[in-house]
């Protein structure tokens, strides 16, 4: 048996799986195995005796030429070294190719080279499949990121707290408010909620979109305001990789994060007019790019702004796009000061006691007559935020269960004796620096280098004190 071999060694390069072409010093197919023939569709005796590399191995993937004194195995008969080649394809009789990986062997006779043989094989699976892999692992980075960014945003919001708090008010101008809030809830048309500061409009906003259809979907907030005019944009749209000095990593954008459901632009007054335009364009085409980025994203998104400023004032004045102020006003909400609807102040005033209860483990049971003819007579210029933190304010000083001021309410400067709380204190001392710096907080001579705070700590403190600049 093992003599048959011996003296057939054929037998043996004719059962290899591999592909198998042995070649003399010009070039031409000595031997061709049947692997070989199989894999290329080229029969032997068509081969044989002539210049493969015209054969099928005569251009590149892409088409290109590939001159055979650029071939390797060629090069194995020139110099008479082993090659191992793992990127070129092998074209098959029919015009179509596969990737091969190959090895180009010198054949030496008595010291003296007489020609090479190759070795391939058909990895073009292999390949499809590492293709596969990596596909499938950047679509799970892709989503591991996603749910990074959303994770964040999710943490962030859970710290602002809000809820518990569910819109409470029995007067007329509320009422009709909560009748416009469910109406325009079941379409998808663009919200313009117009309110002085603290009177509820980012709860009006996240009742609109609990109320819709998109409930299920993300609730996205951006305030306009909490950042600098060259991050906004990034915050809005996202960024790709390397965009600027800084942007280590792809970022997605509030507006991607809001996909399917609902983005609540708040102090949207705010916007820098160079990004009005922007959000003119996704208003319009749903369309946007990420910043560094070429590709375009396609979204769809309900959107809500809100502000406290007299947007059609700015317009006039040219501050604000009249075409943005068109597009966002389709569906106004006036959310009323708490100065006109007054007789709801003992409502609000028992649900904030509620939520202080809970909150500060204790258990109050409401506030004195005299106390509520107070907060009647007040008028209210932080409105129901204001009265929260009164109300605050008294339940960590209080040693009753009924409630009452501890000092008359004014909205007069504070600064004449009165002792401040803690928040008040911070607001009116980041003021004077704001001041102080014209308004800048970035920067060696800005706010937050003054008051050795990081410009976000700073920015997120101004926001919550509820300081505009
Ligand atoms: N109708 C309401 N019933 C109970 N609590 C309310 C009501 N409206 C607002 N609040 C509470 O008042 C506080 C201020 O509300 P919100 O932040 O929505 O006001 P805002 O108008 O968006 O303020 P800003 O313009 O300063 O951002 C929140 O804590 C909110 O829960």
């Amino acid at each position: 048996m093992i003599k048959e071999f011996l003296n057939d060694p054929t037998l043996l390069l004719n059962a290899v799986g591999e592909g198998i072409y042995g070649f003399d010093l010009s070039g031409n197919a000595v031997f061709v195995n049947p692997a070989a023939e199989r894999m290329t569709g080229w029969h032997a005796d068509e081969l044989l005796g002539k210049k493969i590399h015209q054969y099928h191995h005569h251009t590149r993937k892409d088409g290109s030429p590939y001159p055979a004194d650029e071939c390797q195995i060629y090069c194995t008969m020139f110099d008479g070294k082993h090659r191992h080649v793992t990127d070129e394809v092998f074209w098959r009789k029919d015009g179509s190719h596969f990737a091969v990986e190959y090895t180009s062997t010198p054949v030496y006779k008595n010291g003296e080279l007489i020609g090479a043989v190759a070795i391939f094989r058909d990895v073009s699976k292999q390949q499809q499949t590492e293709l596969a892999l990596r596909d499938a692992l950047a679509q799970v980075q892709h989503l591991s990121e996603q749910l990074q960014e959303e994770n964040a945003y999710l943490i962030s919001e859970l710290n602002e707290d809000w809820q518990d708090s569910g819109l409470v008010g029995k007067s007329h101008s509320f009422q009709t408010m909560l009748e416009q809030i469910t109406l325009v809830s079941q379409t998808n048309s663009t919200v313009l909620i117009l309110g002085e500061n603290g009177t509820g409009k980012e709860l009006v906003a996240r009742n609109l979109h609990r109320l819709s259809t998109r409930a299920e979907q993300p609730f996205i907030k951006v305030n306009c305001a909490a950042f600098s005019a060259n991050l906004i944009e990034s915050e809005l749209f996202g960024h790709e990789k390397g965009a600027f000095t800084g942007a280590n990593e792809r970022r997605k954008g509030r507006f991607e994060l809001a996909d399917n459901g609902t983005l609540f632009l708040d102090e949207i007054a705010e916007l820098p007019l160079e990004l009005q335009s922007k959000l003119l364009r996704v208003l319009q085409e749903h369309e946007f790019e990420r910043v560094g980025g070429t590709h375009t994203l396609t979204v769809n998104i309900r959107v809500i702004a809100a502000t406290n400023r007299n947007l059609w004032q700015m317009v006039e004045q040219g501050s604000f796009r009249m075409d943005l102020y068109y597009r966002l006003n389709v569906f106004p909400i006036r959310v009323p000061a708490l100065r006109e609807r007054k007789e709801d102040i003992p409502l609000l005033a028992a649900n904030i006691i509620n939520q202080l209860n809970k909150r500060l483990g204790k258990h109050f049971k409401g506030l004195t007559k005299t106390t509520l003819a107070q907060l009647a007579n007040y008028e209210w210029p932080g409105n129901i935020r204001e009265l929260q933190n009164i109300l605050e304010r008294e339940a960590i000083l209080s040693k009753q269960n009924v409630l009452q001021l501890s000092s008359a309410l004014s909205d007069k400067d504070p600064a004449s004796g009165v002792v401040l709380s803690l928040d008040a204190a911070q607001k009116q001392h980041i003021c004077t620096v704001l001041k102080q710096c014209h308004g800048k907080i970035s920067g060696e001579d800005g706010a937050a280098t003054l008051l050795e705070l990081p410009e976000s700590t700073l920015r997120s403190k101004m926001k919550k004190l509820g300081i505009k600049y």
